[in-house]
């Protein structure tokens, strides 16, 4: 039996005035795999990452999680779908602390009669919870859950990012460009997180520039191109070359170059 892919998208359009950044674009994930998304600047790829995540309702086209179709109006719709996003700018606030970031916008609150915003936070039981996600990451090497996610060093936020969307994805956890800001043992700290959050079962898109590093980890390779999806390749079967002839388009990939999950 062939197995269904998890998260599809069929014939994106978005428009911004007379730029078509998503042009009829597809996209497919499949179960506990490792997708990277890799494309020349502008050809798409973050606005097709925003598309599936519900950071921006697309123009035309369709998106399918499980098989239904979804029709997401905020990233919080999605999340609440299953699908945690880590962005480029990260998205932590630099004066809370680990704990506090991990809870942001789903904070676990004390049991009361008053409506949920009146109640307190229940701070002992998100450092408790975010104690053990990290943990469970291997990211304990921060000592204090009470830290301010600005004391910490690049590699450790990123890390606090990663655990939070891996602790609450459900189903799907989308990374932009991660590694982009680190240095060398940071991202490989990052790199051996992703791999991590892959034997958990969940799978996850990777958008990056850094071709050692998708090569590294993907599984499969989604190649954009003006706004749409050109083709996808098995790492196993293609170089970095290859890739880089593909998207910039000095070389066309063979049409059965669309590598199956
Ligand atoms: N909010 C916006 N307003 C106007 N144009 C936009 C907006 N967002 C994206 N675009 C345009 O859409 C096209 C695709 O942009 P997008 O950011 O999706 O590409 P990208 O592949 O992620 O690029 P990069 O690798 O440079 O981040 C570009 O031409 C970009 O200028």
């Amino acid at each position: 039996m062939a197995i269904e892919p998890l998260l599809t998208a069929r014939g994106l359009v978005k428009r911004y005035g007379r730029v078509t950044a998503l042009d009829q674009a597809d996209f497919d994930l499949y179960p506990g795999e490792i997708l990277a998304v890799i494309g020349d600047n502008g050809a798409g790829k973050s606005s097709l990452i925003k598309a599936i995540s519900g950071a921006i309702t697309p123009d035309e086209g369709e998106i399918r999680l499980e098989g239904k179709v979804v029709n997401f109006k905020a990233p919080m719709e999605a999340r609440d779908a299953g699908i945690e996003t880590v962005y480029q700018n990260l998205a932590l606030s630099p004066a809370l602390s680990i704990a506090d970031n991990m809870f942001l916008g789903r904070e676990i609150r004390k049991p009361g009669i008053m409506g949920n915003w009146f109640r307190m936070l229940d701070r002992g039981a998100m450092e408790k919870r975010a104690r053990e996600k990290l943990t469970e990451l291997g990211l304990m090497t921060i000592q204090n859950i009470s830290q301010a996610v600005e004391t910490l060093s690049g590699g450790q936020r990123q890390g606090v990012a990663v655990a939070r969307a891996a602790a609450f994805g459900s189903k799907v956890v989308i990374m932009d460009e991660p590694t982009a800001a680190l240095g060398v043992k940071e991202s490989r700290r990052v790199l051996e997180l992703i791999l991590d959050v892959k034997r958990r079962g969940l799978p996850i898109v990777l958008i990056s520039h850094n071709m050692p590093h998708v090569f590294e980890v993907a599984d499969r390779i989604h190649i954009h191109r003006l706004g749409r999806r050109l083709t996808v390749i098995d790492p196993k079967e293609y170089t970095m070359s290859d890739a880089v002839a593909f998207m910039t388009g000095a070389k066309v990939p063979p049409e059965a170059a669309l590598a199956a999950a």
